[in-house]
């Protein structure tokens, strides 16, 4: 498939509670960013959409699809095609996309720089527990989600994306905004 040149894609990416769905969504209502929605295979939560906030999938439908990269993290299997980054570049040649670490480094090396990554993270990484419960995820989710190696993992930036990942500390939202306004701003007048 011809990938358009002029197009790039925001990666968020970073740790579970970090803020990138919070992002991805100021992206949306702000600057008219649409979001690519992957696909996935776990439990759908309260207030979440199939077809907004993920494809929805069970074991065997998921791997109906074709992927451009897909990856197991924490109990689950999450994928993102070609056809929807497509689709969200038919809205807008700016896009965002949310994905894993991994899954941020595969579309740097797929991509190259169409891809641009920000990594959201936080100052203290023990108020990521306090953000999963005030999103509404139960105790159980989140101590799965807590203790994944996935989760570990992605707390810090991996060594695959230093030098080629915008770093975004996610400890006031008001902040958060006002830099994710500086960045598309600045890409704008590109
Ligand atoms: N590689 C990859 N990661 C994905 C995809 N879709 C979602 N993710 C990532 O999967 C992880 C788990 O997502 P989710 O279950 O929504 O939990 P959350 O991180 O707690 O909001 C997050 O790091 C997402 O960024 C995908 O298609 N590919
Ligand atoms: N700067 C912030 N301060 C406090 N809470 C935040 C901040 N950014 C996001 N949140 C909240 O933290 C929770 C997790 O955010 P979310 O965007 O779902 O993270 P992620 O997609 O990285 O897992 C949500 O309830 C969200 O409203």
């Amino acid at each position: 498939m011809k990938i358009m040149t002029e197009n790039k894609v925001i990666v968020l990416t970073g740790p579970a509670g970090a803020g990138k769905t919070s992002i991805a969504s100021y992206l949306k209502d702000r600057w008219q960013v649409p979001q690519v929605i992957t696909h996935t295979t776990r439990a759908k939560r309260i207030g979440e959409v199939d077809g907004v906030d993920y494809y929805f999938e069970s074991a065997s439908s998921f791997l109906l699809n074709d992927y451009l990269e897909s990856v197991h993290y924490s109990q689950a299997d999450y994928g993102s095609s070609m056809e929807g980054l497509q689709k969200g570049w038919e809205q807008s040649s700016l896009a965002c996309i949310v994905l894993d670490t991994k899954g941020a480094e595969t579309y740097l090396k797929r991509l190259g720089s169409q891809a641009w990554v920000w990594y959201v993270t936080i100052g203290d990484v023990a108020k990521l527990e306090k953000r999963l419960v005030d999103r509404g995820d139960d105790q159980a989710a989140v101590h799965v989600r807590l203790t994944a190696p996935e989760f570990k993992r992605d707390l810090q930036l991996p060594e695959e994306l230093e030098g080629h990942a915008t770093v975004l500390k996610n400890d006031d939202w008001q902040e958060t905004c006002q830099e994710v306004d500086r960045l598309i701003q600045s890409y704008r007048a590109l």
